[in-house]
């Protein structure tokens, strides 16, 4: 094993009321996200009493870790630090630091290429070591989209969706995948596209499908990723749908994207509509998506590199040009 730790890395969200738009302003800083949106999105926040759920989802999951590195007798300390609120990633690797860390394996809660879902989290790494003064090395591990860690338990919450829905609603419900929508001229968003395609189809299992995007937050003038969940289930009812299972692929865990954009927002729609949804869960602390992490880190050493789908395992590391940031 050539690490001396893992690192949880995430995004982070608000703990409290006083947290929201102090944690608003981190995540938009320089994004040119305007000042309307993040009020509605704060809503979104205080709707649950202005706590986000990721922390909770990222302190289980590295408890989860935790028991399955002990279990597979893989003797390795586990951190967490997040890219936008506390626990921050600096503070992170000023502990290690202080452990005697010197190299770690960087697992983060994102499962695509692009530019928020991976070079984004590098420019974070880097960042965060010039901060701290002989801090770790530190490897991001591959990105999981298409690892069956992932896409077997995307599959198992599909099918237990359908499994809710009324007997008589199965056979016409239609099935939709959403992802988090990301600006158009956003770099790697080609790959980002191609990587949610090609895991739909892993999941849809041979049923017809369609995949949407959710939770855009720019200017109305600059395109993003589209069609929206909530248009998509207007037109979908307008053609005659009765019912929809919608699968979050684009996210691996229950936090507020899903919680909201989907839970209150879409199904609060639906309900006017009268279109019965079921929404899949996320993989979350699925003892597989766990599993996949320790696979990931063992990998390093040669072992298998498994992917589903037709796309193929992605490099070790991406090349700078794959989703470079904002020069
Ligand atoms: C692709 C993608 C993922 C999926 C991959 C992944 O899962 O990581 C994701 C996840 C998340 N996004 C999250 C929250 C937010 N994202 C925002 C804004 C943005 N997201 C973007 C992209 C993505 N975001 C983009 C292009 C922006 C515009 C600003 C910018 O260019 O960066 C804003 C600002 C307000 C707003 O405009 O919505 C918030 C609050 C949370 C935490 C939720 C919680 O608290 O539980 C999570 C996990
Ligand atoms: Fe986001």
């Amino acid at each position: 094993m050539r690490y001396d730790a893992l690192l949880l890395l995430s995004f982070g969200g608000p703990e409290g009321p006083d947290d929201v738009m102090p944690f608003l302003e981190n995540v938009t800083r320089g994004r040119g996200v305007p000042r309307a949106r993040l009020e509605s999105v704060a809503e979104h926040y205080h709707h649950f009493g202005g706590a986000s759920p990721i922390n909770r989802q990222n302190r289980e999951l590295k408890a989860a870790i935790e028991a399955d590195f002990a279990a597979g007798g893989l003797d390795l300390p586990v951190y967490w630090g997040n890219r936008n609120w506390d626990p921050f990633l600096a503070d992170t690797l000023r502990q290690m630091k202080a452990d005697g860390v010197r190299r770690a394996a960087a697992f983060v809660t994102s499962a695509y290429s692009g530019y928020s879902c991976c070079r984004q989290y590098l420019e974070d790494i880097d960042r965060a070591r010039a901060e701290v003064e002989g801090a770790p090395e530190i490897d991001k591990l591959r990105i999981y989209f298409n690892h069956p860690g992932f896409v077997e338990p995307m599959i198992e919450n599909t099918r237990a969706a359908y499994d809710r829905l009324p007997a008589d609603l199965r056979a016409g419900a239609r099935l939709v995948f959403t992802a988090h929508s990301v600006p158009f001229a956003q770099p790697g968003r080609e790959l980002y596209v191609a990587e949610l395609n090609d895991v739909a189809e892993v999941v849809a299992e041979g049923r017809p499908w369609e995949l949407v995007y959710q939770s855009r937050s720019g200017p109305p003038s600059v395109p993003w990723l589209d069609p929206d969940v909530g248009d998509h289930l207007e037109k979908i009812h307008t053609d005659g749908a009765k019912a929809a299972v919608i699968v979050p692929i684009g996210f691996v865990s229950d936090h507020m994207e899903v919680k909201y954009d989907l839970d209150v927002e879409a199904a609060e729609l639906a309900g006017r509509l009268g279109l019965r949804i079921e929404r899949a869960a996320t993989p979350g602390t699925h003892p597989k998506f766990v599993a996949m992490v320790r696979d990931l880190l063992l990998e390093r050493d040669g072992t298998e590199r498994p992917a589903l789908g037709a796309l193929g395992p992605r490099p070790d590391t991406c090349a700078r040009t794959c989703c470079r940031g904002p020069k």
